[in-house]
C-alpha cells in the first residue's frame, strides 16, 4: 500500500486549486513548482509579486503557470473586507481592523476558500499552527454537526508490521491542548471518519493512556475511559477500545498480555492521544526517530479543506499534504 502515491494519483485525476499562503518560504516556492510540474494540483501563491519573482530566480525555480496574488494590493481586498466584517461584527471588529486582517495572507487565503475562489489551502510552513487555525475558525467555521475541530496525521512507517501495513493515523497532535471526555470522543470519531474517507481500511481505534484497562488510577485515565464510553454511545459501530498504553495498542504479544479481552489491543491502526502534549511529542518522536513520513496535520471538522504544516516540514511534506488537501476538495 503506497498511500502517498495513491493520494498524488487521485489528486491528479481531477485537478483542484490550492492556495499557499506563505510565498516568502523557500520550501513553499520549490514545492509549488514541483506540484505544478507533476500536475498534482493548480497552485495559487500569496506573496509580494516582485519578491517572489526574485526568490524563484535565486532558487532556480520556474513559477510560470502559477498564479501569484499579493494580498496587500489585490482587487479582492475590498470584497473580502466586507465579507469578513459581516462575519465578525458581532465580536466588535471595525472595518479598519477587518481590512488589516484581510491583508494578512492567512486571512486572505482562508477568505479565498470561503468565497469559492480556490478549493483548499495549505499553510503553516512559516507560521505556528494557531495562525492557521484562527482564520479558519473565524471564517469557514466548523462542518455541520461538529463542535470540536481537531487534526489527524497519517504516519507511513518503514516497519510494515505496525498498524495497517505500516500506516497509522494519529490524533490530536495540533489543535486541542486539554480535551475533555466529550471532546476526546469526538476526536476519536472524527479521526475514524478521516481514515475511512482518505484510506482504504477499516479503522481500529485505540484510546491511549499511561494505563491499560484500569492498571493505573488517575483522573487523566478516567478522562480517557469516559471518552471510550461516550464514543461507544455516539458511534456504536466504531471499533474502539481503551484506555490502553501504546505498546498494548500496537504489539500483539503485549496487547494479549495487558488487555486479553480487547479486539483492538495489538491491532490498532488509529491512535488517539489523551492530550496535545503527548500527541505532538509522540508523532514527532516517530517521525524523527523511526524515519516515518508524517502527512498532516490534516484538519478535521472544518467546513472546508484547510490544512496545517509543521514549521519543520520538508518540500515532500508540503507536496504530500497538498495532494491530500486536493483529494479532500474533490469530495466537497
Ligand atoms: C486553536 C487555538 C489557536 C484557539 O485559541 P484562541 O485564539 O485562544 O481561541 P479561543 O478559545 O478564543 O477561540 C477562538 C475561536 O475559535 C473557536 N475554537 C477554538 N478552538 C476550537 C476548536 N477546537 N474547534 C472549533 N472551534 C474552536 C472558538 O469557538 C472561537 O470562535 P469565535 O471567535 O467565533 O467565538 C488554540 O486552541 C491553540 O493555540 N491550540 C494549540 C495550537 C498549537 O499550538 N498546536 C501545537 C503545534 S501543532
Ligand atoms: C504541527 C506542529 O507541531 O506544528 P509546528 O511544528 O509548526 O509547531
Amino acid at each position: 500500500m503506497d498511500v502517498i502515491k495513491n493520494f498524488k494519483e487521485k489528486a491528479a485525476s481531477d485537478l483542484k486549486t490550492i492556495v499557499f499562503a506563505e510565498g516568502e518560504d523557500e520550501r513553499i516556492i520549490k514545492a509549488a513548482a514541483k506540484i505544478e510540474a507533476e500536475k498534482i494540483a493548480k497552485i495559487i501563491i500569496l506573496a509580494d509579486t516582485e519578491s517572489i519573482k526574485n526568490d524563484a530566480k535565486k532558487y532556480g525555480v520556474d513559477l510560470s503557470g502559477i498564479k501569484i496574488i499579493d494580498p496587500e494590493t489585490s482587487d479582492y481586498v475590498s470584497e473580502f473586507t466586507d465579507e469578513f466584517y459581516e462575519l465578525r461584527k458581532h465580536k466588535g471588529i471595525s472595518k479598519e481592523d477587518a481590512e488589516k486582517a484581510i491583508k494578512d495572507p492567512m486571512y486572505f487565503g482562508t477568505m479565498m476558500i470561503y468565497t469559492g475562489k480556490a478549493d483548499g489551502m495549505v499553510a503553516g510552513a512559516a507560521n505556528p499552527t494557531g495562525n492557521v487555525l484562527r482564520p479558519a475558525f473565524q471564517i469557514v467555521k466548523t462542518a455541520e454537526g461538529i463542535s470540536t475541530v481537531s487534526s489527524a496525521i497519517i504516519m507511513v512507517l518503514k516497519d510494515k508490521s505496525f498498524g495497517e501495513e505500516g500506516v497509522l493515523v494519529v490524533s490530536d497532535c495540533a489543535v486541542n491542548p486539554e480535551p475533555n471526555s466529550e471532546q476526546l470522543a469526538e476526536i476519536a470519531i472524527a479521526t475514524a471518519d478521516t481514515t475511512e474517507r482518505l484510506l482504504d481500511f477499516e479503522p481500529r481505534v485505540a484510546m491511549l493512556s499511561f494505563s491499560t484497562m484500569g492498571s493505573a488510577k488517575h483522573e487523566n485515565v478516567d478522562n480517557v475511559r469516559n471518552a471510550v464510553e461516550i464514543a461507544h454511545e455516539n458511534a456504536p459501530n466504531l471499533k474502539i477500545d481503551g484506555e490502553m498504553q501504546v505498546d498494548a495498542a500496537l504489539v500483539e504479544s503485549v496487547g494479549s498480555r495487558k488487555a486479553p479481552d480487547s479486539k483492538i489491543a495489538g491491532k490498532a491502526n488509529v491512535l488517539i492521544f489523551p492530550d496535545l502534549q503527548s500527541g505532538n511529542i509522540g508523532y514527532k518522536l516517530v517521525q524523527r526517530l523511526a524515519g516515518a513520513a508524517a502527512v498532516g496535520p490534516i484538519l478535521q471538522g472544518l467546513a472546508a479543506p484547510i490544512n496545517d504544516l509543521s514549521r519543520g516540514c520538508s518540500i515532500d511534506d508540503i507536496i504530500n499534504l497538498t495532494a491530500i488537501t486536493a483529494v479532500q476538495a474533490q469530495s466537497e
